[in-house]
């Protein structure tokens, strides 16, 4: 691989090395690997949730990327049987009586954090439906300084994203009459695709409070709403780093592909 694609690759590790660590921390409060040894054999979703006192729908989400990552294993008895977690020699070494609290005092004191806890995910947070108190003023920018910088993190991040998938896959938008940018924020990506495939008719649909604020683009029509509820129709969807903020550190679903 060249020097320029390495770097490509580095630069997410640098940016969201810590997923993977924030992730496992969760896991770790959460008392997962305790519940698998002592469980002594692989143990189902609903076994694990009634053991660790998560809810199912949040805690497939923090096990699907555990799993993703090698922290635990999946096992199916048979093709297309329930599916169990297993032990890894990793997630051996993270109860807290070997590891783990090693692991969790990394963070220092408790303090007000911007991530996602074991707290919130017994809680049942973490579904990718609601809206957290945190998300929300996040998102309206009451956290000035810091969003600031996440709206040149975004316009930086759709600009050098989208150029790559015009370079690349330029295939991939034959036939599209019309594609909605599902989180596009301030159009950016899909003015760019509008722009380089002139026979789209280009749709970017996010929340009220952002759309409201975008720029005119050529080609580009501006709808706000709510992902959870509906989104415009289309002849094709694209959704690009999307993903509820309080979920953000831990899932990036966006970038996960789960190993089948
Ligand atoms: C991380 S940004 C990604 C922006 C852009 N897709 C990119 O990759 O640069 C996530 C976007 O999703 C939007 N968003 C969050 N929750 C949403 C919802 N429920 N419905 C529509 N958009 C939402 C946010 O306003 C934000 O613009």
């Amino acid at each position: 691989m060249d020097k320029e694609a390495q770097a490509r690759i580095d630069v997410w590790k640098y940016a969201l090395g810590f997923v993977e660590m924030e992730a496992v921390k969760c896991g770790i409060e959460l008392g997962l690997p305790e519940a698998l040894e002592s469980h002594g054999k692989p143990i189902s979703l609903s076994e694990l949730s009634s053991a660790v006192g998560c809810p199912e729908i949040s805690l497939h989400r923090i096990m699907r990327f555990l799993t993703h990552n090698g922290i635990f294993e999946k096992q199916r008895p048979n093709p297309g049987s329930e599916l169990f977690y297993a032990q890894t020699p990793l997630s051996r070494l993270l109860t807290r009586d070997n590891l783990g609290t090693f692991l969790l005092v990394q963070d220092g004191p408790p303090g007000p954090r911007f991530s996602l806890t074991a707290q919130d995910l017994k809680a049942g947070k973490g579904s990718g439906v609601e809206v957290s108190p945190e998300e929300s003023k996040m998102w309206s920018m009451e956290f000035k300084t810091y969003g600031k910088m996440f709206q040149e993190f975004l316009a930086s991040h759709a600009k050098v994203a989208t150029s790559a998938v015009i370079e690349n896959c330029p295939e991939s938008f034959q036939g599209i009459g019309s594609l909605v940018d599902v989180g596009g924020h301030k159009g950016t990506a899909i003015g760019m695709l509008v722009k380089a495939f002139s026979w789209i008719r280009g749709i970017n649909f996010d929340l009220p409070h952002v759309v409201s604020g975008a720029p005119i683009l050529d080609g580009v029509e501006h709808i706000g709403g709510n992902m959870f509820e509906s989104v415009p129709k289309a002849d094709a969807v694209m959704l690009m780093t999307v993903s509820r903020i309080d979920i953000n550190k831990l899932f990036l679903e966006p970038l996960i592909c789960e190993k089948q």
